[in-house]
C-alpha cells in the first residue's frame, strides 16, 4: 500500500473531482437507501388501512430518515390507499432517479479523474525513459518498459478509478444501511448481518487464488506472445534453417500451458459466484425466517413492512460485499504495478545538466586527456589512458578490430557514459560544463546500428531539425548519395519506410542515416562504420561528395575499411581501448608488420582477389 502514496500529488492535483466524486457516492448511497423505508410505509399503511392482518404493531416515525418522514406527511393527507400506493411508488421511482444521476455524476467525477491520473502518469513514465542513461536501456528489455508504461499504468488506473469508488461505494452504503437497519430493528440486523463478513472472508480469500491464477495466465500469455511475435520477425531464418515443426512444437506447449491456466481459473470462478450467491440468499432467507417468526410471535415490533425493508437492504448490501474481494485485489495489483513504476521513477540518471552547465557553441576543438572508462554494467574495460588530441577541422579515422574501444570513443563524445577517469574537452571546456542537449545538437552522428523510424522517408532524414526545408532534406540525401534512388520510390520522398512500408537495402538505410546527421550541419560529426552495407564504389562516391561538405568539419570516421581511409588528416588504430598507431595513411604504411599496414595489404588482396 505504501507503494500507492506517491499518488497523492495526483489526488491533490484533481482533488475537486476526488471530492465531489466522493460526495456524489454517499448521495447516491442515501438515495437508495430511503426507498426500503418508503417500501416499508406503503406496505405497513396498506396492511393498516385495509385491516388485512390482525397483527399489532406501532408505526414509529422516529425510525425513518427525516426526508423520508416530511415525505410520508406529504403523502399522507387525506388521500385514498390506492392514491398513497401511487404517491408512494413515485417517490420511490424518483429516489432512484436522483440515485441513478448521482451515479452518473459519481462515474463523471472518479472514472475521468482516474483517466487524466493515467495520462499524466503515462507522460511522466515516458518523459522519465527518455531522461535516463542508454546503461539503463541495455539492462531492461524493450517488453518490460512497453509493460510498465501500458499494462502497470492500467492497473494503478483500476485503482485511482474503479477501486475507490468501490470503496467509498462500500464504506457508504454499509454505514448507511446499518445505520437505518438498527434504527428499524436491532435483533433482525444483527441476524441479518451474520453471513455478511463471512461471505467477505471467502470472497477474500477466493479472490487472491484467482488473482493468483489470472498473473499466471498473464504469465504465461507473454510467453506465448513473445514467442508469437519472435517467429513472426524471425521468419526467414525458421524457414531457411527448416525449424518451422520445432518453432510449432515450441508455441505448441506455450498454448498447452496457457490452456491448463486459463481452465484452473474457470473452475475456479465457476465455484465462486454461486457460492456468493448462496450466502446472500441465507441472508434473506434469515430475514425472512427470523423476521418472519418476530412478526407471527409478535415480537420487537416487527411488521410486514420491517421485512420487506431489511430484504431490500441485503440486496442492497449484497453487490458491495462481494466486491470487497475484488477491490482488494486491484489494490493488491495497482501496488505491486506502483512499485514497479516507483522503482523507474526513483532512478536519477548518472548523465544530466550540473547546475553549472551552459550551452557553448561548439568550434570543433576535442581533447581526450588520459581518458580510461569501464561499462559499469559489464565491468569491461573499453578505453585505457587514452589520449587523442583533435584540431577544429581535423578529419580523423579510428580503425582496429572489433571491440577494440571505437564505439566507445563516440559514445563517450557524445556523453552516453560519463568517463571515470581522464577528461574530455570541447575547445578546452570540459564536457560536464556543457549542457547536454547543446553538446548533442552540435554534433552529427550516426550510428552503427541504423535505427529508422515508422514513416517518411522526408520525416526521417528531417529527425533533428523537425522544421527542416525540403531542399534541405533533399541537399542532405544528394550528399548521402540516396538522391536518385529516393526518386525512383512511387512516393518520392513521402515514400512510408518502416513495417508497413517500402523495404529497404541496408545501404540505404544507412545513407537515410547519413542524410539525417548530414542535415545537422554542425562543426562535428562523427561516422560510426556508416558504410559497412554500401559496395566499395558507392563508397567513393558518398566520400567525394562528403569531402566538400566536411571541409570546415572536424570529423571523426569509425571504420573498418582500409581503403576509404585515404583523405584523413589521421588515422588512428585502437587495440584493447588505447592507440597502438597514428599517423597519416603513409606514415602508418611504413611501419613493419603494422596492424594498418597488414589490414591494408589484406583488403587491397581482397579487392584484386
Ligand atoms: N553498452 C555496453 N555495455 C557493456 N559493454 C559494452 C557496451 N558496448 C560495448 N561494450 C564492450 O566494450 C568493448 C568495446 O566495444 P566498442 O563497441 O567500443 O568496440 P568497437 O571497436 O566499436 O567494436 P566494433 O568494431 O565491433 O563495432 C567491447 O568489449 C564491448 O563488448
Amino acid at each position: 500500500m505504501r507503494h500507492l502514496s506517491v499518488l497523492g500529488k495526483y489526488f491533490w492535483k484533481y482533488r475537486l473531482r476526488l471530492s465531489a466524486g466522493i460526495l456524489f457516492v454517499v448521495l447516491s448511497n442515501y438515495f437508495s437507501v430511503l426507498s426500503p423505508q418508503l417500501m416499508r410505509f406503503i406496505i405497513n399503511y396498506v396492511d393498516k388501512a385495509l385491516s388485512l392482518t390482525k397483527h399489532d404493531f406501532v408505526e414509529n416515525a422516529g425510525e425513518y430518515d427525516v426526508l423520508v418522514q416530511k415525505v410520508i406527511r406529504w403523502i399522507d393527507q387525506e388521500r385514498t390507499v390506492a392514491q398513497v400506493v401511487v404517491v408512494g411508488s413515485l417517490v420511490i421511482l424518483g429516489l432512484a432517479l436522483l440515485r441513478s444521476f448521482f451515479m452518473f455524476l459519481m462515474r463523471q467525477t472518479i472514472i475521468v479523474m482516474s483517466r487524466h491520473i493515467e495520462y499524466d502518469q503515462k507522460n511522466e513514465v515516458y518523459a522519465k525513459y527518455q531522461q535516463l542513461d542508454t546503461s539503463f536501456f541495455k539492462q531492461h528489455r524493450v517488453g518490460d518498459l512497453m509493460n510498465r508504461i501500458a499494462e502497470d499504468v492500467s492497473r494503478v488506473r483500476i485503482f485511482t478509478g474503479p477501486a475507490i469508488m468501490y470503496i467509498v461505494n462500500l464504506v457508504s452504503v454499509i454505514a448507511l444501511s446499518v445505520f437505518f437497519m438498527l434504527q428499524s430493528s436491532k435483533e433482525l440486523t444483527f441476524y441479518v448481518l451474520i453471513p455478511l463478513p463471512l461471505l467477505a472472508i471467502i470472497i477474500y480469500f477466493v479472490n487472491n487464488t484467482i488473482h493468483k491464477k489470472s498473473e499466471r495466465i498473464q504469465e504465461a500469455l507473454s510467453d506465448l506472445t513473445t514467442n508469437a511475435q519472435e517467429s513472426y520477425s524471425g521468419i526467414r531464418v525458421i524457414k531457411s534453417f527448416v525449424q518451422e515443426k520445432n518453432m510449432f512444437e515450441f508455441f505448441r506447449i506455450n498454448a498447452e500451458t496457457y490452456r491448463k491456466n486459463a481452465i484452473s481459473l474457470a473452475k475456479t470462478e465457476a465455484v465462486y459466484f454461486p457460492s456468493i450467491n448462496l450466502l446472500i440468499g441465507i441472508s434473506t432467507l434469515l430475514t425472512i425466517m427470523i423476521g418472519g417468526l418476530y412478526y407471527i410471535n409478535n415480537e420487537h415490533n416487527i411488521s410486514l413492512g420491517t421485512i420487506v425493508e431489511f430484504v431490500v437492504y441485503v440486496n442492497m448490501l449484497t453487490f458491495p460485499v462481494s466486491a470487497i474481494g475484488l477491490t482488494a485485489s486491484m489494490v493488491q495489483r495497482a501496488a505491486a504495478s506502483q512499485k514497479r513504476l516507483n522503482e523507474f521513477l526513483d532512478i536519477q540518471p548518472e548523465i544530466q545538466d550540473s547546475p553549472d552547465a551552459k550551452d557553448v557553441k561548439l568550434e570543433g576543438n576535442i581533447d581526450f586527456n588520459n581518458v580510461t572508462f569501464t561499462y559499469p554494467d559489464t565491468g569491461i574495460v573499453a578505453l585505457k589512458n587514452f589520449d587523442l588530441h583533435i584540431k577544429k577541422g581535423e578529419k580523423v579515422a579510428i580503425t582496429g578490430r572489433t571491440g577494440s574501444g571505437k564505439t566507445t570513443v563516440a559514445q563517450l563524445l557524445l556523453r552516453m557514459y560519463n568517463a571515470q577517469e581522464g577528461s574530455i574537452q570541447f575547445d578546452s571546456i570540459p564536457i560536464e560544463q556543457i549542457r547536454l542537449a547543446s553538446l548533442r545538437n552540435q554534433i552529427s552522428y550516426v550510428p552503427q546500428d541504423v535505427f529508422l523510424f515508422s514513416d517518411t522517408v522526408e520525416n526521417n532524414i528531417r529527425f533533428g531539425i523537425p522544421h527542416a526545408s525540403k531542399e534541405a532534406v533533399r541537399e542532405a540525401a544528394k550528399i548521402a548519395g540516396l538522391e536518385k534512388e529516393i526518386e525512383g520510390f512511387a512516393n518520392g520522398y513521402d515514400t512510408m519506410i518502416g513495417e508497413r512500408g517500402v523495404t529497404l537495402s541496408g545501404g540505404q538505410k544507412q545513407r537515410i542515416s547519413i542524410a539525417r546527421a548530414i542535415i545537422k550541419d554542425t562543426a562535428i560529426v562523427i561516422f560510426d562504420d556508416c558504410l559497412s552495407a554500401v559496395d566499395a564504389k558507392t563508397e567513393k562516391e558518398i566520400m567525394s561528395r562528403l569531402n566538400p561538405y566536411l571541409e570546415d568539419k572536424t570529423a571523426i570516421i569509425i571504420t573498418h575499411r582500409v581503403f576509404s581511409l585515404l583523405q584523413f588528416d589521421r588515422i588512428i588504430v585502437l587495440d584493447e581501448g588505447a592507440i597502438v598507431e597514428q599517423g597519416t595513411h603513409e606514415e602508418l604504411m611504413r611501419i613493419p608488420d603494422g596492424f594498418y599496414a597488414r589490414l591494408y595489404a589484406r583488403q587491397q588482396e581482397g579487392r584484386e582477389g
